[in-house]
């Protein structure tokens, strides 16, 4: 049977998998027998489904302003709030409850359910949304019960089973959840949860989400951006699923990472969820134990490369592009032999951005001016550090070039201040040090490449990372490197040498496991005054004597969302360096001077929101100086233009979606 169920499930029209083709003619015979009946009458449903489907998505498209856009004739968004409106709907009775944009659940009203032909099918008892999310809470609280350590433990896949089939019946409500617990939930629909849910997506996987163009549908992409049924699409995450955190190639199955980003747009930033999409490009994995697994879902077929590679990407770009011409693209996780150059490839056409390079880029920057801070320094005194990365991928590469520039800019942003920058970093990889001496360098590492007759205290190409700690002092240890661990207690006790008074550890590999080091290791290795902060959450440390250790979150969750939006809000055609720059110099001003000086150097992810809204009217602003902003729906550039920082804000605010149901009204077109 696994042959008749693999076929079924999404494979329809593609061709078949190299394991159905080995497949016995008897067998398949037998199976094609058992089912013919079944398959008899689920044709005639199926086809009675398709023809009702593709009535309901032509009369959609008909609609000038698309699926919830309807009501959107009402005072000036400026003054408005998403979500007050009501909603013009195109289905009744089961339509609307297997609808989860739309469905309220126990929570319609008598009155609506007569006016949408729902009564009979809820049970009798209408329900607030309250007491709804009460029912829900209760259930997902008694997983609670065993719990042993928080967002690590195996509670944590079954917690986002049960959020996920919450989010699929009812989104409203699932955002709701999310929005009011974030801290305690984003742990479990984001890192590191979501990397368990990625390495186990093929067993997951129950209702599709989101959109999987395939190297088999190379020429077809086009027709195909036609199947989505939202005319209006604000934000695409897409991966190709190379790199999903540090968990390596998870092929097909990295949807997971597309699909978590996008709930933070959604809780942190109120991107209208029917206007948000999840994309995973697959072509192939080169990962051997997916490629032989019968449960797998992708392609099971080593991954394109080359320009037969760029291809797909260029054709999926073209398409979206084509279809929702102002949509954002966000890439995400992709291998870094590709995420600089797709980056480069595309950022001065289209929309986008990548958020490991530049998302990340702008969180350490937050984080490194945080530790300046921390130190009782001034911000002249950045470009002084002297800051080891651990990790030469996309991720590190990134963070360099950005930190350099930043010092750059501190010292008088002229050449030679950029010049001199790029001697404050030491960049080592799973080689060791890079120096001008390592054959075939990575262009993007060169500029950061020691000079080996420069270097001094018997360091060389290819020091070990404890060497070059030992040899430096940092004030900064920063690991983008993928290795749990890395860290070690060696080159900890290496950093107790630290110039700093308060050195600090970025341990930001995700997921979990992947962290370079723990704050437990941190604080009793270093004491006290240590800065620590991870790109997955841990719990701040009891150090004894009411002392406690800071563990701060490092990830690039605090930019990416209000990058979003603040591009969406200003219509910027482009998302340009200085947009990023007014990002990451927003988050690090969030943070207020005596948490900065407790060693807190961002913010709770509970006021993600509120920082968000922040980052996005920053990058708004910065839009608007730079000429790039177009202006978003009734809000012309040059009303952009007058806006006070004040009033930015509250724009901000008025357009993002907030988790409340709207009334429903039926309308036939
Ligand atoms: N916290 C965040 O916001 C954030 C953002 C982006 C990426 N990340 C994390 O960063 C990690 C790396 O991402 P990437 O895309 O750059 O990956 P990558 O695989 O391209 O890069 C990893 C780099 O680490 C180096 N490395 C491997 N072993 C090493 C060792 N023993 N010592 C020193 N360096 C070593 C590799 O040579 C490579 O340069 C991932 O775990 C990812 O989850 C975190
Ligand atoms: O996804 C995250 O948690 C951060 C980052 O994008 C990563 O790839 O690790
Ligand atoms: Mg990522």
């Amino acid at each position: 049977m696994k042959e008749s169920k693999q076929t079924a499930v999404g494979r329809r029209g593609k061709k078949p998998r190299k394991g159905s083709r080995r497949v016995s003619h008897r067998r398949q015979n037998l199976v094609i027998t058992s089912l013919f009946s079944l398959s008899l009458s689920m044709a005639i449903f199926s086809s009675l489904q398709n023809l009702r489907r593709s009535l309901s998505s032509s009369l959609l498209r008909k609609l000038k302003h698309g699926h919830h856009q309807a009501a959107v004739t009402g005072p000036r968004q400026f003054t408005t709030c998403e979500g007050s409106r009501p909603s013009i709907v195109h289905k009744r009775s089961l339509d609307i409850l297997h609808d989860p944009w739309f469905n309220k659940g126990t929570a319609f009203s008598m009155t609506e359910r007569d006016r949408l032909d729902l009564r009979g099918l809820l049970p009798p008892n209408v329900m607030t949304p309250q007491q709804q999310i009460d029912r829900f809470m209760v259930d997902l609280k008694r997983l609670e019960m065993n719990a042993r350590d928080g967002p690590s433990d195996t509670n944590a896949l079954a917690k986002w089973r049960i959020l996920n089939r919450l989010h699929d019946r009812n989104e409203t409500m699932y955002y709701k959840v999310l929005v009011d617990n974030i801290e305690e939930y984003a742990p479990i629909v984001y890192t590191p949860t979501v990397g368990l849910v990625c390495q186990n997506y093929s067993g997951l996987f129950r209702r599709p989400r989101g959109m999987y163009f395939s190297a088999a549908d190379r020429g077809e992409m086009m027709p195909m951006v036609y199947n989505w049924p939202a005319d209006q699409v604000d934000m695409i995450v897409v991966t190709d699923g190379s790199r999903i955190l540090g968990l390596g190639d998870l092929g097909v199955q990295g949807i997971g990472i597309a699909i978590g980003k996008l709930d933070l747009y959604v809780a942190a930033a109120g991107i209208n969820p029917h206007r948000v999409l999840p994309v995973m490009i697959d072509v192939g994995t080169n990962n051997e134990k997916l490629l032989k697994d019968p449960l797998y879902l992708g392609l099971q077929e080593h991954r394109l490369d080359g320009e037969d590679y760029l291809s797909v990407i260029d054709e999926f770009m073209e398409a979206v592009f084509t279809r929702w011409p102002n949509v954002i693209v966000q890439f995400e996780d992709f291998q870094s032999k590709w995420a600089l150059k797709l980056l480069q490839r595309y950022r001065s056409t289209y929309r986008m951005f990548n958020d490991d390079v530049q998302g990340t880029a702008g969180v350490a920057i937050a984080g490194l001016l945080g530790a300046v801070r921390a130190q009782g320094k001034p911000m002249i005194d950045f470009p002084k550090q002297k800051i080891v990365v651990a990790g030469a991928g996309s991720a590190g590469i990134g963070v360099v070039n950005a930190a350099r520039k930043t010092m750059a800019r501190v010292l008088g942003n002229n050449e030679s201040a950029f010049e001199s920058a790029k001697s404050q970093f030491w960049l080592v990889d799973a080689k060791g040090l890079i120096t001008d001496e390592r054959a075939d360098i990575d262009p993007d590492a060169l500029p950061f490449a020691r000079k080996s007759r420069e270097l001094r205290q018997g360091l060389r190409e290819g020091s070990p990372l404890v060497e070059v700690v030992k040899k430096v002092n940092p004030d900064v240890l920063l690991g983008l490197s993928a290795v749990g661990g890395l860290f070690s207690k060696e080159v900890l006790e290496a950093l107790k040498d630290s110039s700093s008074t308060r050195p600090a550890i970025f341990a930001m590999s995700n997921p979990t496991k992947n962290a370079e080091c723990t704050p437990e290791e941190a604080f009793s290795i270093l004491g006290e005054h240590v800065i620590f902060a991870s790109g997955s959450p841990f719990h701040d440390v009891n150090l004894g004597d009411g002392k406690i250790g800071r563990c701060n979150q490092g990830n690039n969750m605090y930019l990416f969302p209000g990058i979003g939006l603040g591009t969406l809000l200003s219509g910027a055609r482009v998302i340009s360096d200085g947009m990023l720059q007014a990002a990451a110099e927003c988050l690090a001003a969030y943070m207020k001077e005596e948490e900065v000086l407790q060693g807190i150097i961002y913010p709770s992810i509970s006021s993600i929101r509120d920082i968000t809204k922040e980052v996005a009217a920053a990058v708004v602003r910065e839009a608007v100086a730079e000429d790039l902003a177009e202006g978003y729906r009734d809000m012309d550039p040059r009303e952009l233009q007058k806006l006070t920082k004040e009033e930015t804000l509250e724009y901000v605010q008025n357009n993002m979606w907030n988790p409340v149901y709207p009334t429903l009204v039926y309308r036939q077109d």
